[in-house]
């Protein structure tokens, strides 16, 4: 096990912010911490580096008890925390040389490791740049790079793609599954249930400091009563379709704004092929179908109904 947290309490003041926290994360995965806004998951992660004293619990990292004096554990985790902090003073480069000049004193090495975190994050054209001059996205690819320059073996990624455009996004993204490829643990923390499906092997969420649930994402969505979304596009429906529609088994809740009609299914079999029928059996003329699964938004939501999203 890379992080086994046990039982894990940290108050602020009398607010709870975790709650007899349990986690536990394997050798390569990309484990997602998915929660809203405060659910805890910065606490969590300060807590793990032994960042923030906590009120009650233990932690292990590496298989060893993580104290602020574990040195020879923080030599192998990479941290990319949500605020960005590099220096303004130095350039693209230099701040990667100097964050990975913290692990690796070899120089010729630590060239190596550097070239190879520019060339990672995509930052070939700005190594001169000081950070001042860069825009939002490349700042946090930068401060990706000095997170992970000395090859890590457990990198805890806080929320990294907050405010960041869909072109820098995918790039991190797509970097940390490479990362992962090639041999690295990831901790990954995101109130975008999206990401957290697109790259987290299993997948924890909290909310208001405690585990709702924990899983790969098909396990999470096998948590819950519902199953698919059908969208139909179909044109001025006439009226008294939709009343019949409410009677069809397994129906949980159908719209129509005009253009789309939307029905949600509980979990089982033969959905789709009833809402063919009924389409065939009521003569609607339409365009195009589509289903969709539920999302983490849908698990979170029936757990605890209230929205993921903000
Ligand atoms: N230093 C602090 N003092 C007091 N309360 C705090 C402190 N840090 C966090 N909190 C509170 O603890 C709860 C958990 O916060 P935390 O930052 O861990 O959540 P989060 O899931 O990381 O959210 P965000 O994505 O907004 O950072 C929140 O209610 C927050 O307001």
């Amino acid at each position: 096990m890379i992080v086994k947290v046990k039982n894990l309490v940290k108050r602020y003041g009398n607010l709870l912010a975790l709650d007899h926290l349990d986690l536990e994360v394997r050798e390569g995965e990309i484990f997602g911490l998915l929660g809203p806004n405060g659910s805890g998951k910065t606490t969590a992660i300060n807590c793990i580096l032994s960042l923030l004293q906590y009120d009650k619990g233990e932690i292990q990292v590496f298989g060893k008890a993580m104290t602020p004096e574990s040195y020879d554990s923080k030599r192998n985790i990479g941290v990319v925390m949500q605020e960005v902090a590099v220096f303004n003073e130095l350039t693209v480069y230099q701040n990667i040389d100097y964050f990975c000049g913290l692990y690796i004193t070899d120089k010729v090495a630590r060239k190596a490791l550097v070239d190879e975190a520019i060339a990672f994050v995509g930052l070939q054209d700005f190594v001169k740049f000081y950070p001042k001059k860069l825009s939002g996205g490349l700042l946090r690819r930068l401060n990706i790079a000095c997170g992970i320059a000395h090859k890590p073996k457990l990198i805890i990624l806080d929320e990294p793609t907050v405010a960041v455009d869909p072109q820098s996004r995918n790039k991190i993204l797509e970097g940390i599954v490479e990362l992962n490829r090639q041999g690295a643990t990831i901790i990954y923390t995101s109130h975008y249930m999206e990401e957290v499906e697109q790259i987290c092997s299993r997948i924890m969420i909290l909310d208001n400091g405690r585990v709702i649930a924990t899983g790969t994402k098909n396990e999470l969505k096998d948590l819950i009563s519902l199953g698919e979304k059908i969208t139909v596009e179909a044109f001025d429906l006439e009226d008294g379709i939709m009343a019949r529609l409410k009677k069809m088994e397994g129906l949980v809740s159908s719209d129509y704004d005009g253009r789309h009609l939307v029905a949600r299914f509980q979990k089982g079999n033969g959905n789709l092929e009833r809402m063919l029928e009924f389409i065939k059996g009521e003569n609607i003329g339409f365009g195009k179908i589509h289903t969709e699964m539920p999302t983490l938004n849908d698990v979170f939501l029936e757990i605890t109904g209230k929205q993921l999203r903000d």
